[in-house]
């Protein structure tokens, strides 16, 4: 049974005016390796860690600003809020279709609440704590091209055109602020669309990107902002030393104009240094660690890398399936092409290898969690082709191979072929990334022996279901299998409320 919602009634739970309050039991385990009996083993010791939460539950009038608005992405997403917003709805070949938010986890997937009367008890994922409704939320952005939103949602081909049409009154006066472009960064392809421009030394960008931001809040009068990056996939940046490895190398290299720091680098700079969140929703290295490192001293939030929406997601979910069954993948072929721009841009050699690393680290993880299966080092053989095709725009066809060994020396392929929107599965990644970056930030949590509350750490490592290579904090253990990444959201959020981690044993059954 599904219900809208729901309260906890809790000697651990606290509701007042503006915050949920929460005393939490962690249930976690301490390993040590001694010797025992004259030789060393691995001891595990069950421990009870306890925890306060604090959520703010005061649901900011919530901007959003997208780096490459006009983008495929950014154009499909403002449409999609709109026309959800004044509940549009369009005739199709098959049916007049309503505005939906599927494909977002907040906004159309459920929790398990309990059992009642023998039967299992459903509500919406967004019931667990306050969140920003998307209808609400104010976009505004900058594109190094000056195509208004309604002529980017034509450009893009994505939407149908019976909603287009009832959209354009809507989205043809938005218009997005010019960008910091640098060729040297996105493909050559890319410099006929560069029309729209910040001038000026790097520095003179980034602080023209400050006041865009001030005044987008000032004039559009929000409570917070969130900045993601959806522009062009660039190459990656050079780390080096005296460059961008501290922060102080970062800030002299940026007074210096150095070449080498990316647009994006500077988009994520001016938010960090406005302590603006700011996402990363492609797979260059935007972080460099002199940036990390001043968005953890400045503790402003920060969090990627490239949007996990497609043929990655579904293979953070095959592989965890194999190697949790114990089947060794031992060969992994992923192609697909596209004709949309971004497509176009990810053909040039290096913005495609930022590509090919997001979605080539993903199995990592997997393949080290089992030494039955996998020697130490040792990987199945792990391919990525991506080609760009006009023809089929923003319908990507992705086409995947999966060979495995299994029992008794068989083998085993999997072969999956994969059409579909590009932008309508990154979309609603997208609402998620800055819903959830949002509600991040009016969590506390204080764990037993520090003297306050706090925030999470700045490099937010609860986004990791949304993204393909997720930006962690230093020292931290980086998961993708997907539904390792769903738990950890959930649970931490059913933290916040005083439920205990969703662990599926079902014992009132058994
Ligand atoms: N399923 C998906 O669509 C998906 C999944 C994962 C990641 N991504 C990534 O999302 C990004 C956007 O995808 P898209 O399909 O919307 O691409 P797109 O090419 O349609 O949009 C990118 C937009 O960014 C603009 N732009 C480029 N550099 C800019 C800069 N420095 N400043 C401001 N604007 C800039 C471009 O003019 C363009 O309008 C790409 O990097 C892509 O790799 C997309
Ligand atoms: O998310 P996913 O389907 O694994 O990966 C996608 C790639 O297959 C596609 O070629 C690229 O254009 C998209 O930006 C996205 O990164």
């Amino acid at each position: 049974m599904f219900v809208e919602g729901f309260k906890v009634e809790s000697p651990n739970v606290e509701y007042t005016e503006n915050e949920i309050h929460s005393y939490y039991n962690y249930e976690t385990t301490e390993l040590v390796h001694e010797p025992r009996n004259g030789t060393y083993q691995w001891i595990v010791k069950p421990k009870t860690a306890k925890y306060e939460f604090k959520t703010d539950t005061r649901v900011p009038k919530l901007g959003v600003m997208l780096v490459g608005w006009g983008g495929n992405n950014g154009s499909t997403l403002t449409a999609a809020v709109i026309a959800n917003r004044v509940s549009i709805s369009w005739a199709t070949k098959d049916k007049i279709q309503r505005a939906n938010y599927f494909g977002s986890l907040t906004q159309a997937s459920s929790i398990r609440i309990g059992s009642y009367n023998g039967e299992e008890i459903f509500a919406p994922f967004k019931s667990l704590l306050p969140m920003v409704n998307p209808d609400d939320i104010l976009f505004g952005g900058w594109d190094i091209n000056d195509m208004n939103l309604a002529d980017s949602m034509a450009r893009a081909k994505v939407l149908d055109i019976d909603l287009q049409k009832q959209l354009r009154p809507y989205m043809e006066h938005m218009v997005p602020l010019p960008g910091i472009y640098d060729p040297d960064f996105i493909a050559a392809n890319q410099d006929s669309r560069a029309n729209h421009i910040i001038k000026g030394t790097k520095k003179q960008q980034v602080e023209q990107v400050i006041r865009d931001i001030r005044e987008f809040k000032e004039t559009n009068k929000v409570d917070k902002l969130v900045v993601l990056w959806t522009g062009n996939t660039e190459r990656y940046s050079n780390v080096l030393v005296g460059l961008n490895d501290t922060i102080d190398n970062l800030l002299a290299a940026l007074e210096r104009n150095e070449p080498e720091i990316s647009p994006s680098t500077l988009y994520a700079l001016a938010c960090v240094l406005e302590n603006v969140p700011f996402i990363n929703g492609s797979p260059q290295n935007t972080f460099v660690p002199g940036l990390i490192d001043l968005a953890i001293k400045r503790n402003s939030l920060i969090g990627g890398d490239d949007f996990k929406s497609g043929q990655t997601k579904m293979k953070s979910v095959l592989v965890d399936f194999l190697v949790g069954a114990g089947i060794k993948p031992t060969s992994i072929v992923s192609y697909n092409h596209l004709g949309n721009n971004d497509g176009m841009n990810l053909s040039a050699p290096q913005t495609f290898r930022s590509k090919e690393i997001s979605k080539s680290n993903v199995v990592d993880d997997m393949v080290a969690s089992n030494g039955i299966l996998y020697e130490p080092g040792e990987h199945p053989d792990h391919v990525v082709v991506i080609k760009y095709v006009p023809y089929v725009g923003d319908s990507k066809r992705a086409m995947d191979e999966y060979t495995s060994e299994i029992f008794m020396g068989g083998k085993n392929t999997i072969v999956m072929h994969n059409t579909c929107e590009d932008s309508l599965l990154a979309a609603p990644i997208i609402l998620d990334l800055v819903l959830l970056a949002e509600l991040s930030t009016r969590i506390q949590l204080k764990a037993e022996g520090e003297d306050k509350l706090h925030s999470f750490h700045p490099v937010s490592a609860i986004l990791s279901y949304l993204t393909k290579a997720p930006l962690v904090p230093p020292g931290t253990p980086v998961v993708n299998a997907l539904s390792k990444q769903r738990a950890m959201l959930e649970n931490i959020l059913r933290a916040c409320v005083g439920l205990a981690p969703e662990n599926n044993m079902i014992l009132e059954y058994k």
